[in-house]
């Protein structure tokens, strides 16, 4: 075993002429914690990479700097666990630059390596190996003790906060750690890492803020987006969940403190659609905010100006879209996440073509609300095209969610696009969209401008309207009063009523005010948690419509079909492939989706769909198409069970 930091020299005249991708064949191999390091003129391009699985790292890179090609796979095609068998440099000849220096991570380095540390968990001859004698206490205990363990310390702490920090510094000591409990306790700490509790991280990200956990891409970085993105120490790079942090949740802008939105889905990527967490990289973008009390408060950690807009804002946009292609290629997905109306619409028709790109608000909360419709009409009866929908709330998720049942009802009747549209209404601010209301509406509200008489208030507009369905995605809290829950139960034997907004301030309604309102009538689904509900001796389980039911699973069908555009179908598909999850034992309970703790499965189906879907549109490039791509899906989910390192 090398020790620590005892270093050789090598460089890539092995492999120049390749501008592939390359890895070094260790498969198979025993494990061990090996760093390569960029150092010299070219430290600044961040090679730092760890090689795992390899008992006697890099033989065959001598001291010279002479490297056989043997040792390099210049088309390395593995993904999921088996890549963490590989040297995933992913490095390119420019990156390659000499001189590389080969070091260890061992000892005392080693416990404060996220990736590779167990904690107690090395065992005794890891110990001797490692170099751990006497940093550790003598006691050696199991991953599944150390869970335990760790759960119980965070049910100690009574402040949702604090279990979302204690759950981020975990993150920060011991990464399979982390997703061991999140995984294993998926319905427990969803709501910790994940809406509601994220939302007030968020809003106190400045104080809470201990170490980067994703890139930090300001105006000040305009020029230098591509070298930036090298500062991150891992290249082979797969998705990235980008926001500006304009309209974070429900909560409005919060500049750069957003930033703990793209932490906690990517955490979800990994613990929930097992795309591998050196894989994921949160990104927030800083153009400053309008938000006065960040302006003033002094820990915020943000710029201090008001948002760029306009050419500004686009061209440090562009920059970043063409510098994630230019360092990952056109694989690597993309994932916009809580910008503000005027931009996200706006990106993703720009950017929708020449990337891996969605928007989660627009579409992939669009396929978990389908998904939850489609198995509530086997509760109420009567096809898509047989209900009337009303929305309160008519941005990203009111309009793309009500554009995906369009899509879908005129698939299934072969009614034009348009006559779909017409089943569906929205209120916005200024109440009832309708044509006379058209010249001053923003364009993403234009096709739901139809003939009606204005009316300003929603509970007129649900007696006006009749609708059999009322979705509420207007990131205002209690505005389903119980004015308009009777409206919708006087209308409805079973209305279905889903307040989407999150976190759980903003909803709409509550699960309680919703079941008590309609006399336990109500099919009711937020986007938030809410706790199942007593009413008149009944037990009702709220549903949730969060697209953290999709993302996951569809992100990980893209990555493994090597799909290189997002199309409308695959997210039909994530949808039909996540109400197909519902079983009849779920319906029986009130349930219209399953359960978070079947999550991985469910999220291998969608992924299966997904990617299925990329093959039939020729829109995928992993060749050839695996056989049983549900299976293939879970071959791929990264494992957080320890590696044995010996
Ligand atoms: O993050 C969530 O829980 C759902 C979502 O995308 C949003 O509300 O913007
Ligand atoms: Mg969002």
């Amino acid at each position: 075993m090398i020790s620590l930091h005892r270093s050789c020299f090598l460089n890539n005249t092995g492999i120049s002429g390749s501008s592939s991708p390359f890895s070094y064949k260790l498969k198979k191999l025993p494990p061990a914690s090996v760093k390569v390091t960029a150092l010299g003129p070219n430290r600044d391009r961040n090679s730092s990479v760890l090689i795992e699985n390899n008992n006697n790292p890099l033989k065959e890179i001598k001291e010279d700097g002479t490297s056989s090609v043997a040792d390099v796979d210049p088309n390395p095609t593995v993904t999921g666990e088996d890549r963490d068998l590989y040297y995933d440099a992913a490095a390119t000849d420019d990156q390659l630059v000499t001189p590389w220096s080969l070091s260890v991570a061992s000892g005392y380095s080693l416990l404060r390596d996220p990736h590779h540390n167990k904690g107690l968990a090395f065992n005794e001859k890891e110990r001797d190996s490692y170099y751990l004698r006497g940093l550790l206490p003598p006691t050696v205990i199991s991953q599944e003790l150390q869970v335990k363990k760790m759960m119980y310390s965070i049910r100690q702490y009574q402040v949702p906060l604090q279990k979302y920090m204690a759950m981020m510094d975990l993150q920060e000591l011991n990464e399979r750690l982390f997703y061991k409990l999140l995984i294993d306790n998926v319905e427990e700490l969803l709501p910790v890492v994940y809406t509601p509790t994220v939302g007030e991280a968020c809003q106190k990200y400045g104080s809470i803020f201990r170490r980067p956990q994703g890139l930090f891409i300001s105006l000040k970085e305009k020029g230098k987006i591509h070298e930036v993105l090298r500062n991150w120490p891992q290249r082979d790079i797969q998705v990235i969940v980008v926001t500006d942090g304009e309209r974070i949740l429900g909560l409005g802008d919060l500049g750069c403190q957003g930033m703990g939105i793209p932490i906690g889905k990517l955490s979800l990527y990994t613990a929930l659609g097992g795309v591998r967490p050196s894989a994921c990289l949160p990104v927030t973008i800083d153009v400053g905010t309008n938000n006065e009390q960040l302006l003033n408060d002094e820990f915020y950690i943000g710029l201090r100006r008001r948002r760029a807009t306009g050419q500004e804002y686009a061209e440090l946009m562009h920059e970043f879209m063409s510098a994630v292609k230019q360092n990952y290629g056109e694989k690597v997905l993309i994932q916009f996440e809580d910008f503000a109306n005027h931009n996200a619409f706006d990106l993703l028709a720009k950017y929708g073509t020449t990337h891996l790109v969605f928007n989660d608000d627009i579409q992939g909360t669009a396929s978990v609300v389908l998904a939850g419709l489609v198995a509530a009409l086997k509760v109420v009866g009567g096809t898509l095209a047989d209900h009337r929908f009303l929305f309160l709330g008519a941005g990203e998720a009111g309009t793309g969610i009500a554009e995906l049942i369009a899509l879908e009802i005129s698939k299934q009747t072969n009614m034009p696009l348009e006559e779909a549209r017409k089943k569906i209404s929205l209120v916005d601010s200024k109440g009832l969209i309708v044509k006379s209301r058209i010249d001053s509406l923003q364009h993403f509200k234009k096709p739901w401008a139809h003939d009606h008489e204005p009316i300003k208030k929603l509970v007129d507009a649900v007696n006006g309207i009749k609708p059999t369905v009322l979705i509420g995605t207007s990131g205002v809290g209690r505005t389903f009063t119980k004015e308009v829950v009777e409206a919708m139960a006087a209308l409805n034997e079973k209305p279905i009523i889903f307040s989407l907004s999150n976190p759980t301030s903003q909803s709409e309604c509550t699960a309680e005010e919703a079941y008590t309102w309609s006399e336990g009538r109500a099919i009711f689904a937020s986007g938030s948690p809410f706790d199942p509900v007593e009413y008149k001796g009944r037990v009702f389980v709220p549903g949730q419509a969060n697209n953290a039911y999709i993302f996951p699973g569809l992100g990980l069908g893209l990555i493994m079909s090597g799909a290189i555009r997002v199309h409308d179908d695959m997210l039909l598909a994530a949808s039909e492939a996540l109400a197909a999850q519902v079983t009849q034992e779920n319906f029986d309970k009130g349930l219209i989706y399953p359960p978070f703790r079947n999550i991985r499965k469910i999220s291998a189906h969608i992924a299966a769909s997904v990617a299925a879907k990329a093959y039939e549109l020729g829109l995928a490039t992993r060749q050839p198409q695996p056989k049983d791509l549900v299976k293939y899906a879970e071959h791929c989910m990264y494992n957080p069970a320890y590696q044995s390192y010996r």
